[in-house]
């Protein structure tokens, strides 16, 4: 088989959401397909968890790259560009017309994911995946169309949305989730004392680059959070040995007080400032949005913190208008400080109705 002379055509792009956040993902993907000048709409997937925004004509997947960014989405797990879709996708014979389309792309693959919504008709569609995607990558290596030791080459998604269809999709690493679907394997730490601590985990190993999370997040550095009972956040900044000031009416987990690297403070989280600069200010306060957004804005912008990882919490319809509200709140304050900055926002596996935000200055 022959290395592609052409990069192979896209014909949309593919948002892999939390079900229930299809409106809010496609508002977004068709938002920012009109910022690209891409002429095209938003089509049922037929499935939850999957929006689609179908290109009037397709486009060759490097120059669609180029356009848009698609890392950039707030609502989107996991993002591919759209580039063949195989019908009758049933039965004994999968493999024969999959290969078949993926010879007519012409595409050479560093990786295959496997991919179905986050459903349980996915979770059925999941299993047939962990048996079958064995098989096409030994077919794939043996032509030569995989190639895992190439890791600037694209990543082939197959995703099956139910029925007998199967979607097949192209992604770089730097554009998309390293995980599947967008769903990060994490185990729950022994001793953390409540399930959001995975929350924090998650935006650490998504929001920050490897250099950023080493760099930031060491022993002897200085937290506060805000907003922090019983102490899941709290632990994962502990753990990794830095100093917390832990504000909350609430208690805190004895496991993480254990730890003798916490000071608890029962203050209002509003209103609490500490005497001196700190590294990082964290905050998963039950509050507004639009109060969030000014607060955090203000501790980045004024010098209280150099970083901060915080949630909105969007339990409203139009939460895709929220975020932008927030995100214009949070421009406006630091352009009044004349600051350059960094903002980076994801719904993450592990927010429900809320997402999470990284801001620092540049
Ligand atoms: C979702 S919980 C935080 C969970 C915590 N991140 C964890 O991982 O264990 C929200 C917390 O915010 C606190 N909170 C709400 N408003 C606050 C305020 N104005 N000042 C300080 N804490 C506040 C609540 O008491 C509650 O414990």
């Amino acid at each position: 088989m022959q290395p592609a002379q052409t990069p192979c055509p896209s014909t949309g792009i593919l948002v892999q959401c939390r079900p229930g956040f299809e409106a809010d993902a496609l508002l977004e993907l068709e938002a920012a397909a009109r910022a690209a000048r891409l002429i095209g709409k938003g089509e049922a997937v037929g499935t939850p968890g999957a929006t689609l925004f179908r290109l009037d004509s397709p486009q060759p997947h490097d120059e669609l790259r180029r356009r848009l960014d698609v890392s950039h989405l707030v609502f989107s797990r996991q993002a591919f560009q759209l580039i063949g879709r195989v019908e009758g996708f049933a039965g004994r014979d999968r493999l024969g017309p999959l290969l078949k389309a993926l010879e007519a792309l012409g595409e050479r693959f560093s990786a295959i994911l496997p991919e179905t919504p986050d459903t349980n008709d996915g979770k059925e569609q999941a299993g047939f995946l962990r048996r079958f995607v064995p098989l096409l990558e030994a077919a794939l290596a043996e032509t030569g169309q995989l190639r895992p030791d190439s890791p600037h080459l694209p990543r082939l998604h197959v995703f099956l949305p139910g029925g007998d269809v199967a979607l097949l999709g192209l992604s770089v690493a730097s554009e998309g989730s390293a995980w599947p679907m967008g769903i990060p394997r994490l185990r729950m730490p022994k001793d953390a004392p409540s399930r959001s601590t995975l929350k924090l985990a998650e935006a650490i190993q998504t929001l920050l680059t490897p250099e950023e999370q080493h760099s930031t997040l060491r022993s002897g550095l200085q937290a506060v959070d805000l907003g922090a009972s019983p102490g899941g956040w709290t632990w994962q900044l502990v753990s990794r040995g830095l100093r917390v000031t832990a504000i909350d009416n609430g208690p805190m987990a004895p496991s993480v007080v254990a730890t003798g690297l916490i000071e608890h403070l029962r203050v209002d989280g509003f209103t609490w400032k500490p005497r001196k600069p700190v590294e990082w200010m964290v905050c998963d306060m039950v509050e507004q949005p639009s109060r969030i957004a000014p607060l955090m804005a203000e501790w980045v912008a004024g010098g209280r913190c150099r970083r901060s990882i915080f949630n909105l919490k969007l339990p409203m319809k139009r939460r895709h208008d929220e975020v932008e509200r927030c995100r214009a709140l949070i421009d406006q304050r630091m352009r009044a400080a004349g600051l350059k900055y960094i903002l980076r926002i994801k719904h993450l596996y592990h927010d429900r109705e809320e997402v999470t935000c990284y801001l620092t200055r540049r």
